[in-house]
C-alpha cells in the first residue's frame, strides 16, 4: 500500500458521505461499510486502534483489508519484522529441493528457526525453536506453504462457507494442485498417478510427518467443516482403493481424484450399524453371469457423499459377521445411486450425506480387495482414519488454547485482564498439558507407522491408536469447553471473537463418535494391546 496521508487529512473525511478511520496507523475508507456497520460514524475521521482491537480479532483484518485499506499515515514507519514477530512478512513459497543421493528419512536433532506467534504451547514445540528428531528443514518449508495458502485463501472466509454449508470447488481443486491430495494417502507420493507435486517437497522426501503437518495446518483454520470437506471423504475413501484396489481400476481412475476433479468418499456407516461394522448388511449379491454385483442397501452419515463421484463401500457379499464382508467402488454413474444431505450437530461444510443404493450394478474389476475378505480392508484403513482424526483433535484443542491465550491478554474483569486471575491461567494449564501430552504420542504413533508395514502397523498400532483416538477427542472437548468458559457470552453466539470456539465446541461430537465411539476405542486399545502382547511373551 503505497499511498500515504497525514492525520489533519484522514480527520477531514469524517462525515457520512466520506468517512476515513485509522487502525495501527493504516487508512481506512469505511464509507460504504458504514450502512453495515453504524458504530464506525462515532469514530470517523479518529484513530479507532483501540476499539477496533477490543471488539474484533485479526481474523477481520485478514479478511477487509485488501477491500477497505486506502494507505497509511505519513509518520508509519516501515518495521523490519524480526524472526520471532508474527505476521510475518510474505515470502516466496520455498521451491521442492530433491533429495541428495545420501538422503535418509531420519530427523536432525537441529532446531528449526522459530516460527509463528510463539505463544507457549499453541504451536508444537519444534515450531518454537526447540528439537525435534523428526522434523527437518522439508517440513519446515511444506509448514510455512500451507500456513501461507490456508491464512490468505481459507480461514477469513471460513464462517461464511460454514453458514453456507459448503466449501468452494475452488479450493477443492487446488489441494489437487497443489499436490496435497496426493500426499494425503498413507502411502509413498504416488507420482506415477498425477502429473501435480508439492512445490517444497521433492516426492522422494516426502513422508508421514508432511503428511500429518499438512492436516495439523489445515486445522488451524478451526473448522471441522472445512477440515472435512477437503479430507474428509477423500482421506478414507481413497486409501483402500490406492491399497488395495485393482491395477486397471486404480490407472482408470486416480489420477482424476488426485487432480481434485472427481470425488471419492468412504461408505461403511448404516442406519442400523456403525461402530459395529461386522454386522452391517448392505447387500451385494453377483450376477448370473459373474460380471456384477447387484447393490441394494442404505448408507448414513457418510461424508462428501453428497458431492462423490465414488464411493468406497463396505457390502455384504457371504454369511453373517466379519467373514462375509466387501468392499466395492460405487459409480455414481453407474445408476441407482441416490443421496440427500443430511442436518447435523456440526462440521457444517462437510457435506453429511444419507445414500441410498437400487440395484447398482458394479463390474466386478470394482472389487477393491478380495470377496469377504473386506474386514481385513476396513480394519487397515481405520488406522489411517483414526490417525487423521488425531491430529485435528490436538490441532482443534491447540486453537481453543490458541484464542483464550489472546483473549485473555485483552479482556478486562474486575479491574484486571483475564490472564492475570489464577483461575483463567489454571485453565489455559490444564488445557496446555492435555495438548502436549496427546501430540507427544500422537508423534511417537506416526513414528512408529513409519517404520512398520501396513499389516503391521495395524496389528501392533491399533490398539494404542484406538486409545489415542480417545485421549484426542477428550482432550478436544475440555479445550472447547474451557475455552467457551473463559469466552462467556461471545462463545455462544455464532461468528466474531469467540467464533471459533462455538463452531469448534459443535464439532466435537462428529469426532468423539465416527471411526470408533470413545466408548468403544478404550475398550479396543485394551483387548488389542494386550493380545499383541501376548504373542509377544508378556508375563503375567
Ligand atoms: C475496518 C474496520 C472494521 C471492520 C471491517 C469491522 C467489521 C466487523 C464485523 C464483520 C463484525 C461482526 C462480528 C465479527 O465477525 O467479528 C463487527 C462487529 C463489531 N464491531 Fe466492527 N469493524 C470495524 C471497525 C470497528 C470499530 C472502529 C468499532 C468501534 C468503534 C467496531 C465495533 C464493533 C462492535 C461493537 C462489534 C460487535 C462485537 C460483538 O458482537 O461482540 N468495529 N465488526
Amino acid at each position: 500500500m503505497s499511498k500515504t496521508f497525514s492525520k489533519d487529512a484522514v480527520a477531514s473525511h469524517n462525515k457520512g458521505d466520506s468517512l476515513w478511520i485509522v487502525i495501527d496507523e493504516d487508512v481506512y475508507d469505511v464509507t460504504k461499510f458504514q450502512d453495515e456497520h453504524p458504530v464506525l460514524q462515532r469514530v470517523a475521521g479518529k484513530d479507532a486502534s483501540k476499539q477496533f482491537w477490543k471488539y474484533h480479532n485479526e481474523g477481520i483484518l485478514k479478511k477487509y483489508k485488501a477491500q477497505l485499506q486506502i494507505g497509511s499515515l505519513d509518520t508509519k514507519k516501515v518495521v523490519e519484522p524480526t524472526p520471532a514477530s508474527a505476521p510475518e512478512p510474505k515470502k516466496a513459497a520455498p521451491v521442492a529441493q530433491a533429495a541428495p543421493a545420501d538422503y535418509k528419512p531420519a530427523a536432525t536433532s537441529e532446531p528449526q528457526d522459530p516460527y509463528g506467534d510463539l505463544i507457549p504451547f499453541a504451536d508444537p514445540s519444534w515450531y518454537q525453536g526447540y528439537s525435534s528428531p523428526y522434523f527437518n528443514d522439508s517440513h519446515a518449508a511444506l509448514r510455512e506453504e500451507i500456513r501461507e495458502w490456508v491464512d490468505t485463501e481459507i480461514e477469513p472466509y471460513v464462517t461464511e462457507w460454514d453458514e453456507a454449508k459448503n466449501v468452494p470447488d475452488k479450493i477443492y481443486k487446488q489441494m489437487g494442485e497443489r499436490g496435497y491430495l496426493a500426499g494425503l494417502l498413507g502411502v509413498k507420493y504416488p507420482e506415477k498417478h498425477t502429473p501435480y507435486r508439492v512445490k517444497s517437497v521433492a516426492p522422494e522426501r516426502w513422508d508421514l510427518f508432511h503428511e500429518m503437518l499438512l492436516t495439523d495446518e489445515l486445522s488451524r483454520a478451526g473448522s471441522g467443516g472445512l477440515v472435512w470437506n477437503l479430507i474428509g471423504g477423500y482421506g478414507i475413501g481413497c486409501p483402500p482403493l490406492v491399497k488395495f484396489g485393482k491395477k486397471e481400476l486404480v490407472d482408470r481412475i486416480l489420477p482424476g481424484i488426485l487432480a481434485g476433479d472427481k470425488r471419492i468418499c468412504l461408505a461403511i456407516t448404516e442406519p442400523d450399524a456403525g461402530s459395529d461394522v461386522a454386522n452391517l448388511g448392505c447387500e451385494a449379491k453377483l450376477s448370473e453371469d459373474g460380471k456384477h454385483y447387484i447393490v441394494n442397501g442404505e448408507k448414513k452419515w457418510i461424508t462428501n457423499g453428497v458431492w462423490a463421484d465414488y464411493f468406497t463401500t463396505a457390502v455384504r457379499t457371504g454369511k453373517p459377521g466379519m467373514e462375509g464382508l466387501s468392499v466395492l467402488l460405487i459409480e455414481r454413474e453407474a445408476g441407482g445411486v441416490s443421496t440427500r444431505r443430511m442436518d447435523c450437530q456440526g462440521v457444517w461444510s462437510s457435506g453429511t450425506t444419507y445414500v441410498t443404493f437400487e440395484d447398482v450394478k458394479v463390474p466386478v474389476e470394482n472389487l477393491i480387495g478380495k470377496e469377504n475378505q473386506g474386514f481385513k480392508v476396513i480394519m487397515t484403513n481405520f488406522n489411517h482414519e483414526r490417525i487423521g482424526i488425531v491430529i485435528q483433535c490436538v490441532r482443534f484443542a491447540r486453537v481453543c488454547y490458541e484464542e483464550s491465550m489472546k483473549y485473555a491478554h485483552k479482556r478486562r474483569t474486575f479491574g484486571k485482564k483475564l490472564i492475570d486471575h489464577p483461575v483463567i491461567r489454571m485453565k489455559l494449564a490444564h488445557m496446555a498439558r492435555q495438548i502436549e501430552a496427546t501430540y507427544n504420542w500422537l508423534e511417537n504413533i506416526i513414528f512408529q507407522c513409519q517404520c512398520m508395514d501396513e499389516t503391521e502397523a495395524m496389528l501392533k498400532l491399533g490398539g494404542a491408536i484406538a486409545g489415542l483416538k480417545a485421549q484426542s477427542t477428550q482432550t478436544f472437548e475440555f479445550c472447547a469447553r474451557e475455552a467457551s468458559q473463559i469466552f462467556g457470552g461471545l462463545s455462544y453466539s455464532r461468528g466474531g471473537q469467540g467464533g471459533k470456539i462455538e463452531r469448534l465446541y459443535r464439532d466435537v461430537r462428529a469426532y468423539a463418535i465416527p471411526g470408533g465411539s470413545e466408548e468403544i476405542m478404550l475398550d479396543l486399545s485394551m483387548r488389542q494391546s494386550l493380545r499383541v502382547h501376548q504373542m509377544f511373551g508378556m508375563k503375567l
